[in-house]
């Protein structure tokens, strides 16, 4: 049953805990689209060159310092790219001197800028077990590259060849599957009480493959992993209501340009940073679960991390439909905002 008894919301300040904010002109572009919700969000590391070291992820958060808007407060969470000339030292030092919050794997070409990922996962074992000791968490895209495996069941596949060997190897390492988006990878972390948690984005709770292929091709709904098909969405609704503080919001929010996008061979990425909460609210409210919300978006991922929960608070109003643009400019080039298919009534203040 929706939530239509409910048109006003107060709750603790959201957290992103999976963004992307580029750097240069993207970056000044997009910063203020996420700072004037969040307060934190971890920020992804899939530059070019990517965030390999303890420095690169200082300077990089130092780019991102200076690009916050005048008298925001936000405070990106930085990550570190895994590779397989990682340094388990250089990782203990960011760690320990809090330039980094996690390190992120991408298995070598699964998705946008992941050629320096790794392919051997028994390289980066020393890291694995060095950041189990120290209890920084990995963040995994959860995709297997191989061409012969089928690209809706490469999330599947992953669990089975990768996470379950790197879990049983390393039961105490702290691991999120980012941006879910199948039942299979939802009942996985359900079955594993320790140290697993998950990401959901916004765009996965909304559109299925459908929506991607079906009567004619909408490239802005191409993102990796690809929305798969319907039951899988309802599973990662039913995750993302359910108060299980294993899964939390992690937007995704990845912006390309149109001219990146709209070509033989687009980019893969949904940018929502914009209208992400309202998009959210109108699912939960859906969903008849408008009071898990917070917890989603605010509460289960600071947990996870072990961070405190934001002290601030935002409030969202139900009323007329929000005329949010249709794209952002950017010195790039437009970047077209996620389109979620149906009017958006949640207006946040902050
Ligand atoms: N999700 C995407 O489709 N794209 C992300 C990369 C990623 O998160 O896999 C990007 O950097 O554009
Ligand atoms: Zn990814
Ligand atoms: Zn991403």
């Amino acid at each position: 049953m929706p939530d239509r008894a409910i048109t006003e919301l107060t709750i603790t300040r959201p957290d992103d805990w999976h963004l992307h904010l580029r750097d240069g002109a993207m970056l000044r572009a997009v910063l203020p689209e996420t700072t004037r919700h969040f307060e934190r969000a971890i920020v992804m590391p899939n530059l070019v060159p990517p965030v390999v070291t303890a420095a690169d992820a200082a300077a990089y958060r130092d780019r991102i310092m200076a690009a916050r808007p005048v008298g925001s407060n936000f405070t990106p969470l930085m990550m570190l790219y895994l590779t397989e000339d990682t340094d388990p030292d250089d990782v203990e030092h960011a760690h320990a001197s809090g330039i980094a919050t996690a390190v992120k794997l991408y298995p070598a070409g699964a998705t946008t800028n992941s050629s320096s990922g790794v392919r051997d996962f028994d390289k980066v074992r020393p890291v694995l077990d060095r950041m189990a000791e120290i209890g920084m968490p990995l963040c995994v895209h959860g995709e297997v590259t191989d061409s012969e495996i089928d690209i809706f069941d490469r999330e599947a596949v992953f669990i089975d060849r990768v996470l379950k060997p790197i879990r049983k190897k390393n039961p105490d390492l702290r691991v999120i599957m980012e941006h879910v988006t199948t039942e299979d990878a939802v009942d996985y972390v359900r079955d594993n009480r320790k140290n697993l948690a998950a990401t959901i984005t916004t765009h996965h709770l909304i559109i299925n493959r459908n929506h991607v292929l079906a009567g004619g091709i909408r490239p802005h709904y191409y993102c990796l992993p690809v929305a798969k098909r319907e039951k899988h969405r309802v599973a990662l609704v039913q995750a993302a209501i359910s108060g299980d503080k294993r899964f939390f919001l992690g937007t995704d929010s990845a912006p390309h340009t149109d001219a990146n996008k709209l070509q033989s061979c687009g980019c893969a990425g949904v940018f929502s940073a914009t209208n992400t909460m309202s998009c959210l609210a109108e699912v939960f409210e859906a969903a008849g679960a408008l009071p898990k919300l917070e917890a989603f978006a605010s509460l289960n991922g600071p947990a996870f991390y072990g961070l405190p929960a934001n002290t601030d608070t935002i409030t969202l109003r139900k009323g007329d439909p929000i005329a949010y643009p249709d794209h952002i400019e950017t010195g790039d080039g437009p970047v077209t905002l996620f389109d979620p298919g149906f009017p958006l009534h949640w207006h946040i203040e902050t």
